[in-house]
């Protein structure tokens, strides 16, 4: 089983429209409504793989059930051969859970994204979930609504931006609990989160090179990432947009690209190249196949128009044409 936490889960609503004008009023061609946050699109993503998936965090309010209600009857693991529903374990909340909203302009194909706060936790919601959390790496029964025995995780991933209230050492706190549970962790989120997040040494981190230079300074991807590293996490997989992916490892450095240039909405991308990280960290994979997996998982979202879902064409298509280059042998 693996386990990806999402604190600050999201109703995911996707506008398109023929053109985005930014102060014109517009009519909206298509509305999706989809349970997201990174986590969940991470659990999607995993589930279609084949992996038996738990996602945990906060849902609250009359978004929170519709998010829990589109999560159970989401199909789209059985479009796959050896697809698991994913299994929800999120922990009810009083505050209500955001929505984001992507406006897919269909003239240029870019997206244009907006994204709540999310809903005030209090300190007794956090209380709660760190118990929920500590039981689910042991494998006990947790707390969420539908609570029931689940083995303990062969990975954890902890993603996405925190929700007012919650403290801004959160990650931290559960990446240390992972790792005296013996439980590899990846984290991906930015800011003051992901600075504390590398000093509780987590097993992996992707940080896209936004994210990269706002923590350490570089611009220039390599320097950034290998800064990363060195406040803490163990690997570094650095998504570049358009340029692929770098993962900066103790076993080596690699970098790998798509074979061309892809266009289509990006949102989830990153998250499928975590799916695509974690599934091949629990697999026994090494880094070179690793890489190559997220980087064709990341392109067959960008072809996808629903965050969290790929296109298994695109995906099984790209695989064999990705050849990570290695960039340095091991220190
Ligand atoms: O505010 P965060 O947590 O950083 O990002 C939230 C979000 O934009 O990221 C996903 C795409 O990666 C969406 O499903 C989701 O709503």
């Amino acid at each position: 089983m693996i386990l990806t936490v999402t604190l600050n889960t999201a109703l995911d609503l996707t506008y398109r429209v023929p053109r985005l004008d930014v102060h014109g009023s517009h009519r909206v061609r298509e509305v999706t409504e989809r349970p997201g946050g990174k986590g969940l699109n991470v659990a999607r993503v995993l589930a279609a793989l084949g992996h038996r998936t738990v996602v945990t965090g906060f849902a609250g309010g009359g978004t929170g059930q519709e998010l829990r209600r589109l999560l159970a009857e989401d199909t789209s693991y059985r479009a796959h051969d050896a697809g698991f529903p994913v299994e929800d374990a999120l922990l009810p909340i009083a505050g209500s859970t955001r929505r984001t909203v992507g406006v897919v302009d269909e003239s240029s194909g870019d997206t244009t994204q907006l994204n709540e706060p999310g809903p005030q936790v209090g300190p007794d919601e956090w209380g709660t979930l760190l118990a929920a959390y500590g039981r689910l790496l042991r494998g006990e029964p947790h707390d969420g609504d539908r609570a029931r025995p689940l083995p303990a995780p062969r990975a954890v991933a902890l993603c996405g931006s925190l929700p007012p209230g919650v403290p801004v050492g959160a990650y931290a706190q559960l990446i240390r609990e992972a790792r005296a549970a013996k439980i590899p962790v990846l984290l991906d989120t930015s800011g003051e989160p992901l600075r504390r997040g590398l000093a509780a040494r987590p097993d992996l981190v992707k940080p896209n090179s936004q994210e990269l230079a706002g923590i350490t300074g570089h611009t220039e991807p390599l320097r950034a990432a290998r800064g990363a590293q060195r406040r803490g996490a163990r690997a570094v997989a650095a998504s570049l947009g358009a340029d692929g992916m770098l993962v900066v490892t103790p076993e080596g450095t690699w970098q790998a690209m798509p074979p061309e240039r892809l266009s289509g909405n990006p949102t989830g991308a990153g998250d499928s190249a975590v799916a695509g990280l974690l599934s091949g960290l629990v697999e026994g994979l090494d880094w070179p196949a690793l890489l190559a997996r997220a980087v064709a998982l990341s392109a067959a979202t960008v072809r996808s128009p629903a965050a969290g879902e790929f296109d298994r064409d695109v995906y099984e298509a790209l695989l064999p044409r990705i050849a990570p280059t290695l960039l340095a042998t091991a220190p």
